[in-house]
């Protein structure tokens, strides 16, 4: 990457430069504001780390301008020790991310990779978006830059441009089939067809035909000659959704087919063969079913090239609110927007059907209300019930209520605490250990 080091001190800017430099960026220097903005003006600079305090120019009006020259630039704000409110209001400035002084390195090397992965796959979803154009149906936006997001992105990111077999795990809804066409579309296979086959929905008697097509007269019902999914898939991708569905007399065919990388049409002959990449996705363990003798060993280790586990989304819940705007500007019809206690019972809720589950929560929510706010009376009714039985919340409205209790009480005894202690039924100890505990002080009057 291009980083640009803004730091008044030189010793810091020489520290900081040797170090990005041996991890292979380029780095560029400035010594104060105005220098700075200079650079930016000038340089294709990615990425600034800058210090709060400069001469000339402060950090926080060197950042402005910066932004207004290149909005799409990274910026890392470095405070003195203990700055939080100005971190706080660096934030609104734009900046990602606030580091205090001194430095931890091994921390803004891991902050680096991050914008690096997300430099990296806003780059390569804008193309797969322009080349999507001629295609606008296909939604694609993947919402997302949680830490386990950003994980199974640098994944996606290594694994489209290699020619191996890819299995995707993870639990239902979290996106396992947008990641297989995304895979697709990011590599070098994305102008042949990427072709899908749920192996739950198709019958057992079928399954051979639709994989491997069929002759005319092969069967009661087979008209016509018909190609195979295989066959159509040549020179593209072939998706095979639920692969732990597929009975073991057709995992046994599925595996001939992509050792040999040829196959024949049922009631056919000849061998025909075809260029096929195959990804497939599980919501099952495939691990559990090779060791309970239900899924082929060697099959799984075919498919298995490359594996990426889609984590559930109650373990990336900073996602959620951009899934939340990403839905309500597709499905609503007019302009709504959440209120906070809404979002906050949405963040908090489980998802057992993770982002599908989501989208449907947004549909159903803007089908049943009417104005443009939603409130949590406006939720479907599993999420305002999960709500209530939510462990940590419960813990927050008990303890909400136990302050009350204290103030309340301490205020009817004139702040005597033994007399408090005393009407509250607990120990002067105990008063003031929860005193303590939830920082209530007798205000100066
Ligand atoms: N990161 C994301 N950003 C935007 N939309 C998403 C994201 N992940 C999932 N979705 C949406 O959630 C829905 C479910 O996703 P998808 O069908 O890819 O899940 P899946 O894991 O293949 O589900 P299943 O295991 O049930 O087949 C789709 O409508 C998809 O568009």
């Amino acid at each position: 990457m291009n980083i640009l080091i803004a730091d008044d001190d030189p010793m810091q800017r020489e520290l900081l430069q040797g170090f990005l430099e041996r991890q292979g960026h380029r780095v560029l220097c400035a010594a104060d504001g105005e220098q700075a903005v200079a650079i930016v003006r000038a340089e294709p600079v990615q990425l600034v780390l800058l210090d709060q305090r400069m001469p000339k120019l402060s950090g926080d009006l060197a950042l402005a301008e910066m932004k207004a020259l290149n909005p799409l630039i990274r910026a890392f704000m470095i405070t003195g020790y203990g700055a939080v409110d100005t971190a706080v209001s660096v934030m609104k400035l734009g900046a990602d991310e606030f580091l205090e002084k001194p430095l931890d390195l091994p921390s803004l090397l891991e902050k680096i990779q991050r914008v690096e992965i997300v430099l990296a796959v806003d780059e390569e979803v804008a193309a797969v978006e322009d080349a999507l154009e001629e295609n606008p149906g296909l939604p694609l936006r993947l919402i997302g830059k949680s830490p386990a997001m950003l994980e199974v992105l640098s994944v996606v990111h290594r694994v489209s441009s290699s020619p191996w077999n890819v299995l995707i795990g993870g639990e239902t809804g979290t996106g396992k089939e947008m990641i297989a066409r995304l895979i697709h579309l990011l590599g070098t296979r994305r102008d042949a067809p990427f072709i899908e086959v749920n192996c739950a929905a198709i019958p057992e008697n079928l399954f051979e035909s639709e994989l491997f097509g069929h002759e005319k007269g092969a069967f009661t019902g087979a008209a016509k000659q018909r190609r195979g999914r295989f066959e159509l898939a040549h020179g593209g991708t072939l998706f095979l959704d639920e692969v732990g569905e597929l009975p073991l007399i057709l995992q046994s065919k599925l595996l001939r087919a992509l050792q040999e990388g040829r196959f024949t049409r049922v009631g056919g002959e000849s061998d025909l063969t075809a260029d096929v990449r195959i990804i497939t996705a599980s919501n099952r363990d495939l691990r559990i079913m090779v060791e309970d003798g239900r899924f082929r060993e060697d099959l799984f280790f075919r498919l298995n090239v490359l594996e990426i586990d889609l984590p559930p989304l109650r373990q990336r819940r900073e996602d959620i609110p951009a899934l939340i705007e990403h839905f309500l500007a597709r499905y609503a019809d007019r302009p709504v927007r959440l209120s906070h206690e809404a979002m906050d019972v949405l963040v908090k809720y489980a998802y057992p059907g993770n982002v599908r589950e989501l989208e449907h929560i947004v549909q159903r929510t803007l089908t049943l209300t009417r104005g443009g706010l939603i409130k949590p009376a406006d939720l479907p009714p599993e999420v305002r019930r999960a709500e209530m039985i939510d462990h940590g919340l419960l813990q927050e409205r008990i303890e909400a209520v136990e302050r009350e209790m204290l103030v309340s009480a301490l205020e009817r005894t004139a702040w005597i605490q033994t007399r408090a202690a005393e009407m509250l039924g607990i120990s002067e100890r105990v008063l003031r250990y929860k005193m303590g505990k939830y920082g209530i002080r007798r205000r100066e009057v």
